[in-house]
């Protein structure tokens, strides 16, 4: 992994957002056959670098815009000497716009997509929809994808697989499996969301010339998570600095049978650069964790009222509550107790949990604790339940935004393609995750290096993110065998590619 600071956060559009960039810069004077010029260029030479000279190609265009950059493909192709058939969705006088002229060049004959051989197809190109689908597919656009995927030939995919959402990553009913996809200017959500990522196989993005300021001026909150977008705020510790500079992270644990976890996110806090860390334990517990617990101090905590009492001492700046406390008022009433005590906090599990059909209480909840939860899709349907404004929307970034929103917390909605979203609208979807760290316990390790890195400063988004980042990086640095106890030991190594 080679970092260079200066690399700016790479930034994601939206489908209308990228709609916006194409339209500022056909003002700005590339007209809109010159973008479609451009991008069918890119798509036949990664087409090209894909053949042998007499191969064969076989050319899907729809009705849309993406028809016409698969035009254009077909066009430079056989100018390159392939042979090269075009099928088209839909006839070819009711083509408009730049589509329409992208076909004018193609001289070669256009033949109905139902009608495309692509099992003697050496690639095929799958230039059906790209941004602009709008429903499910059915019918004879249904039938062309389908029969794409069942010649099990390679295909090239314009922008995105047709039959994917751009914003969402969903499947519309069914979706091209490509090996390999050539998109514009920016990545969409759906090269990053799953099940989008899984089927645009390779992505690359090609420039055709929409400036970085221009895409900026027409997204500039999406990111693709990756050291880029917070390496810049990733506490270094200076030479002179001491263990009380570096913060002081409380992990609140649960009874005597369910204290594994509170160590499993006090050990990662430690690991990922907290000063120092102490786990507040029930009484009930204390001999147990005392009998695990080196360098992780030891605290009693009888309750809320306990909790309370412990937060007097202001050095203690990060809080870690929910692994195991257990699903009740009592967890609901520490909540309150660490919101109030307005220190930086990370909720999980059970202290999100408790609030199932409670969502309301946590409304508004965290203007003065910089807050970050960290709940998976079950405990963010339970939390949530009641609240279908919240629910409902197809796209993950919106649901974990609307949380993000409602709640004043930076929410943290996991998965494969796990999701950032900050209440200023920020948001960031995660790539490296691994299978192997679906494990018991290392959401506890999760929480750790969240609050570890908040209790040295960092802000929660770029916290959530860089814990995210450096929790999956870790676990992949491993591989198969990953158990939860692994993880925080596995930080230093991700710590030493990103500080050095
Ligand atoms: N800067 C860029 O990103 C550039 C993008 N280009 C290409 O333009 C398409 C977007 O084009 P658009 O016409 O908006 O949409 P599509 O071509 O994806 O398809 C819309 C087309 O299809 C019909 N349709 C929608 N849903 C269905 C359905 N379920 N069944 C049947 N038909 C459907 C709809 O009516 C439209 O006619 C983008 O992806 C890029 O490939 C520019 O070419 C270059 C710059
Ligand atoms: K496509």
């Amino acid at each position: 992994m080679i970092l260079r600071l200066e690399m700016p956060p790479e930034l994601v559009l939206r489908s209308q957002e990228m709609k916006q960039a194409d339209a500022a810069s056909i003002a700005a004077g590339i007209p809109g056959i010159e973008l479609m010029r451009r991008a069918g260029g890119a798509v036949a030479k990664a087409a090209a670098e894909m053949l042998t000279k007499e191969a064969k190609v076989v050319v899907a265009a729809g009705p849309g815009q993406n028809g016409g950059d698969g035009f254009v493909v077909a066009t430079l192709l056989v100018r390159q000497g392939h042979r090269v058939s075009l099928g088209l969705l839909g006839n070819v006088e009711r083509l408009s716009g730049d589509a329409a002229l992208a076909a004018k060049d193609w001289k070669g004959p256009v033949e109905a997509a139902e009608d495309l051989p692509f099992p003697e197809a050496d690639l095929i190109v799958d230039a059906l929809f790209g941004t602009g689908i709008a429903r499910d597919l059915y019918g004879s656009a249904r039938a062309a994808v389908e029969r794409m995927n069942a010649s099990g030939r390679p295909i090239l995919a314009v922008d995105l697989p047709s039959g994917i959402d751009g914003d969402t990553g969903r499947v519309r009913g069914v979706a091209v499996r490509a090996m390999r996809t050539v998109t514009f200017a920016a990545r969409k959500p759906c090269h990053l969301l799953m099940p989008g990522r899984a089927f645009s196989g390779d992505v690359e993005v090609a420039d055709i010339g929409i400036t970085s300021k221009t895409l900026a001026a027409s997204g500039g909150k999406l990111f693709a998570n990756a050291p880029s977008l917070w390496l810049d705020k990733l506490p270094r510790p200076e030479l002179s600095s001491h263990k009380y500079d570096r913060g002081h992270t409380l992990v609140v644990s649960g009874g005597a049978t369910r204290t594994g976890a509170a160590r499993l996110a006090a050990r990662a806090a430690l690991r990922i650069g907290s000063g120092l860390v102490t786990v507040a334990s029930p009484p009930e517990a204390l001999g147990v964790n005392a009998a695990q617990l080196t360098a992780v101090m030891l605290r009693g905590c009888d309750g809320p009222e306990g909790l309370h009492h412990i937060l007097q001492d202001v050095r203690l700046n990060a809080l870690v509550l929910g692994p195991a406390l257990g699903v009740h008022s009592g967890t609901r009433a520490m909540v309150a107790v660490a919101a109030h005590a307005r220190r930086s906090l990370v909720l999980d599990a059970d202290a999100l949990t408790s609030f199932e059909d409670l969502a309301s209480e946590l409304h508004q909840a965290f203007h003065y604790a910089p807050t970050v939860l960290t709940p998976h899709d079950g405990e963010f349907k339970r939390l949530f339940n009641g609240h279908p404004d919240i629910l409902d929307p197809e796209s993950k970034i919106e649901r974990a935004h609307r949380a993000a929103v409602y709640t004043g917390a930076v929410v943290v909605l996991k998965g494969p393609d796990t999701v950032i979203a900050s209440p200023d609208g920020r948001a960031a979807i995660n790539e490296n995750g691994t299978p192997y760290l679906g494990t018991a316990g290392t959401g506890d390790t999760l929480c750790g290096i969240i609050a570890g890195l908040m209790a040295q400063g960092m802000p929660p988004f770029e916290a959530a993110s860089a814990g995210v980042w450096i929790h999956a990086e870790a676990g992949a640095s491993f591989g198969p065998g990953l158990i939860a106890e692994d993880l925080a030991e596995l930080v230093p190594g991700v710590l030493r590619k990103l500080l050095n």
